[in-house]
Parts: C-alpha cells; sequence; structure tokens
C-alpha cells in the first residue's frame, strides 16, 4: 500500500525525487519500496494541512481531547500490530516495541488532558481596563523523525502538536517509513478532520522541501547534530521556531555506595536498549574505583546473558542493529578503541543467529570496553550503537568535571545511596534530563530535551504546550483614549 498519508488516505505521491527501499533489519529482507516525495508532493501535503487547520484549531479544548483520547483507545487497541510493524522495521525486540508503543498512547492520553485545561490570564489594569492572553495554535508544523523510536517519535511530536489546535505534516526516516502511517490511520478513526495529520516520505531533499516551506510555522526535528543545524539554518530563514532533539554522549555515574544490583541494572538500561541506538544513552560509564572491580566483572556477567536473535521471539532482548552500513560503523568504532588502548571484555564483534532466515540480518554482540581514557574516540563520539566504555574515578569533583566535559548535554545518570550527593551532582551536570537511580525511563509527564549540541526545545511534560503554540496578549480599554496628540 502508499506510505504517504495526505487528506485522510494513503496516497502515490504527485511528484518524486527518489526511490527508497527500507529493510527488515532481522533478515536484510526489503519490506517496502516507495517513492521519496517531491516539492509537488509537500505543497499538497502542507495545503490539506492548512485546510484542516482551519477546522481543527476552531474546536474548543475539550473537543479536541476527546478525539485525542480516542486515538490514544485504538492504539492501545491495536498494540500487538503496531509493535509487531516496528519490530519487523526496525528491529528493536518485540518485547521492547511494546513498550515504545504504551509510552505513545499515554503520550497521547496525557496532552488530550492538557488541551481542554489551556488557557490564558487576565490581568487587571487601572481605571477597570484590563487584558487578556490566549495561547492560540501555531498552524502547520513539521515533525521529521529519526529511525530509532519511529512511532514514538511520531507521538512525541504530533500529541502536543494536534492538542494545541495545530496540523501536521510528519516526515518519518526513509530507513522506518511504516509506523507513521499507521498513527495517521488510527487519527483519522478517532475522528480528526482529513489532511491533519499527514506523513510524507523520503530523505534529505523531501525534508528540506518541509522546513523552507512558507506555509509552515515551526519545525520539530529529532536526529543528529549536523542535521539539526542544517534544519536550523533552513528554519532561520523564515524565522520559524525550532525544537531539536539531537545527539548525546551520556555520563552515568557509579558511585562506591550504590545499590550495586540496581547499578548494573541500569548501566544495562543506559546502553543496550534497542541494541543501544537511543540518543539519551549513558555510554561512559564512570564507576568509582573502590567498586570497579566487582562493577565490571557483574555488567560483564549479565551483559553476556543477554538474548540476541530473531527481535519477534517473547524471549529475545536484543535484535539486530538498523542496516549494514551503520553495523559496520559500530564496528568500526569498537576497532578503533581496540587501536587507542581499550580493551573488549565482551562482545563487539558480529553475531550470526543459528537460524538460517536470520543471517543477513546486522547483528553484533553487546560490548563492553574497559582501559578507556577520556581522550579516546570511543568516549567522545556518539557510537548509537551497544557498545559501554568503563572509565574509573576518584572523587566527585573529578568525576564532574569529567562528566560535563563534552560538546553533548541530553541526559545524565548517578548512582549513589547518598541522597545529598545525588542531588548535589545533578545540580551541577551540563544535561537536559538526569536520573537518580536509574536510567532510560520515560514518563511523558516529564519534559525530555537537551542542553548544548543535544539541542535545545522539550517534548513531553506541560512545557512543551508552550513549544506548539504562541501567547497572544488583548489589551481593552474600558475609559476614553488619552491622546499624547
Ligand atoms: N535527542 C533525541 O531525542 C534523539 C536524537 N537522535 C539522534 O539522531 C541520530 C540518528 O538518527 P538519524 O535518523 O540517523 O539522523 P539524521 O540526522 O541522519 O536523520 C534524521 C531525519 O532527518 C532527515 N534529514 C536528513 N537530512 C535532512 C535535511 N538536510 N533537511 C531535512 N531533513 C533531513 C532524515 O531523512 C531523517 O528523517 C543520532 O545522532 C541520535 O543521537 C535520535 C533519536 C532521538
Ligand atoms: N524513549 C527514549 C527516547 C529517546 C530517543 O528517541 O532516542
Amino acid at each position: 500500500q502508499p506510505l504517504n498519508y495526505r487528506g485522510g488516505a494513503r496516497v502515490e505521491p504527485a511528484d518524486a525525487s527518489a526511490t527508497e527501499q527500507a529493510f527488515e533489519p532481522a533478515t536484510g529482507r526489503v519490506v517496502a519500496t516507495f517513492a521519496c516525495s517531491g516539492e509537488k508532493e509537500v505543497n499538497l501535503a502542507v495545503q490539506n494541512a492548512k485546510a484542516a487547520f482551519k477546522i481543527w484549531s476552531k474546536k474548543s479544548g475539550m473537543e479536541r481531547c476527546r478525539i485525542l483520547l480516542e486515538a490514544a483507545r485504538i492504539i492501545r487497541e491495536q498494540k500487538d500490530a503496531i509493535a509487531t510493524m516496528e519490530t519487523i522495521n526496525n528491529g528493536k525486540s518485540i518485547f521492547e516495541a511494546r513498550w515504545d508503543i504504551d509510552t505513545s498512547w499515554q503520550c497521547l492520553e496525557y496532552f488530550a488532558g492538557l488541551a481542554g485545561s489551556m488557557a490564558g490570564e487576565h490581568i487587571q489594569l487601572p481605571g477597570g481596563s484590563f487584558g487578556y492572553t490566549r495561547r492560540e495554535p501555531l498552524g502547520v508544523c513539521v515533525g521529521i523523525g529519526a529511525w530509532n523510536y519511529p512511532f514514538q517519535i511520531a507521538c512525541w511530536k504530533s500529541a502536543p502538536a494536534l492538542a494545541c489546535g495545530n496540523a501536521m505534516v510528519f516526515k518519518p526516516s526513509p530507513f522506518t517509513p511504516i509506523s507513521a502511517v499507521l498513527l495517521a490511520e488510527v487519527y483519522t478513526l478517532a475522528g480528526v478532520p482529513p489532511g491533519l495529520f499527514n506523513v510524507v516520505q523520503g530523505g534529505a531533499a523531501t525534508g528540506q522541501f518541509l522546513c523552507q516551506h512558507p506555509d509552515v510555522a515551526k519545525v520539530s526535528f529529532t536526529g543528529s547534530v549536523p542535521t539539526g543545524v542544517k534544519i536550523m539554518e533552513l528554519s532561520a530563514k523564515g524565522v520559524k521556531p525550532v525544537t531539536l532533539e539531537l545527539g548525546g554522549k551520556s555520563p552515568l555515574i557509579i558511585f562506591s555506595d550504590c545499590n550495586m544490583e540496581n547499578a548494573v541494572k541500569g548501566a544495562l538500561m543506559a546502553n543496550f536498549l534497542t541494541q543501544g541506538q537511543v540518543c539519551c544513552n549513558g555510554t561512559r560509564v564512570f564507576v568509582q574505583k573502590e567498586i570497579l572491580g566487582k562493577f565490571t566483572e557483574e555488567v560483564v556477567k549479565q551483559t553476556q546473558k543477554i538474548k540476541i536473535g530473531d527481535p519477534l521471539l517473547e524471549d529475545t532482548r536484543m535484535g539486530p542493529l538498523i542496516n549494514r552500513p551503520h553495523l559496520e560503523r559500530v564496528l568500526g568504532f569498537v576497532k578503533l578503541a581496540k587501536e587507542q588502548g581499550a580493551k573488549v571484555l565482551c562482545g563487539g564483534d558480529l553475531y550470526v543467529p543459528e537460524d538460517p532466515k536470520l543471517k543477513d540480518g546486522y547483528y553484533m554482540r553487546p560490548c563492553i570496553l574497559t582501559n578507556c581514557r577520556d581522550d579516546m574516540t570511543c568516549v567522545k563520539e556518539e557510537i548509537f550503537g551497544p557498545v559501554m566504555s568503563i572509565l574509573p574515578f576518584d572523587t566527585e569533583a573529578e568525576v564532574l568535571e569529567r562528566a560535563n566535559n563534552s560538546t553533548f548535554g541530553l541526559a545524565a545518570g548517578v548512582f549513589t545511596r547518598d541522597i545529598q550527593r545525588a542531588h548535589r551532582v545533578v545540580a551541577e551536570l551540563q544535561a537536559g534530563t538526569c536520573y537518580i537511580n536509574n536510567y532510560n525511563v520515560s514518563p511523558v509527564e516529564l519534559p525530555f530535551g537537551g542542553y548544548k549540541k543535544s539541542g535545545f526545545g522539550r517534548e513531553n511534560g506541560r512545557v512543551t504546550i508552550e513549544y506548539y503554540s504562541q501567547l497572544k496578549t488583548v489589551c481593552v480599554e474600558m475609559g476614553d483614549v488619552e491622546s499624547t496628540f
């Protein structure tokens, strides 16, 4: 079936700049061939969104709330089917894909709740005059997504956008074109006006048409830093606000007084979800020297137990990476780490499952590196794969300085039983999201986003309303005009 969605239905694009294939990472099989939308198709999608915006933006918050709640209910009902599709196209285990779908419908429910309570202020002025503010939608918003959380990213962008009364044109990554269209179908079933949520497929060229379009009011982007820079430049030309959710190289600090079992579990959560392809992963694992031996031994033991293989099987916990070039890039990081003096304690090599149908999949064993130094490439650069670097430290002051010595600032984590130290340390960490005694949980109630080169703007949490709306001030005179002239 066509993978573009416009005006409430799947459509073939009106024009195309190129053709792409999407793969099933588990087997290497082609699962979709599609045309990348050209300028004409992007125009049509934006025009459809503009028309739907006129209807949707006039609805009350409660009317929008009911439709978004219905969409959340449909996603819950279709959870297994959507998760299966996500696993086939992305490679993450079905176990994890179901979590992603849960955080997706929860996001719709959360913003549905906020839609009904969006309001301005009333401000009294001298002489009975007054002012008030209205929180108004922006218009047509564009969402551009990465491939690691295809459905969740589409929900994290569209739910607040729609709750605020906007329309959206969404472009998924060309590696994972499928599940955003399922979301579009859910919104239609729930009762949004046709054209409110559209999907255009394609890569950089399609993304550029969207960012440059004069009728687009805002761009929300999830992806790499270099692409984020380009999107900011393009949007700046039209003075469009942008939200940038970019990459990271986050620190996870493990103090010697931690609960060891939780710290080990936390380090695994911080590094190996979605085959390590998570922007906020805590890949620089700083361990206080007193517990370095015990922690390392335990984390290696648990990592070796991770079941790799067919991501559709219930007991698999690590599937394949997204594609062959990315797998080779990640293995290249491991090779370079060894050349620079790191020691591989486990994994870091290709994995070929026994099942013959999986022999062309993109699997590797999760890797733990030790003997790492802060100046090594594996410690400085985002690998976006299942590679953890262990770095010993002595003191709190020392580890804080080293943890903050990065151009990124997406997330950070601390494991300690000392409550005062935990809060003192997170107050000093230069990161948009900090975890104390856990890692990589994503409650939709909490804002998520970066410091430094990891981007700006937030997704989730109440604050996100401010990134998808604008404030109008109305000044009301109750007396006569006092003119200067
Ligand atoms: N902070 C966050 O929430 C997240 C950040 N990321 C980051 O994303 C990266 C991996 O994702 P990728 O998809 O490889 O990133 P990418 O930057 O290559 O692509 C992201 C999206 O941008 C589109 N795109 C590429 N060039 C464009 C251009 N010139 N104009 C408009 N759109 C363009 C792509 O087609 C894709 O849809 C990693 O660096 C990762 O850390 C990934 C997920 C979440
Ligand atoms: N659920 C985690 C979101 C982070 C990411 O999109 O990489």
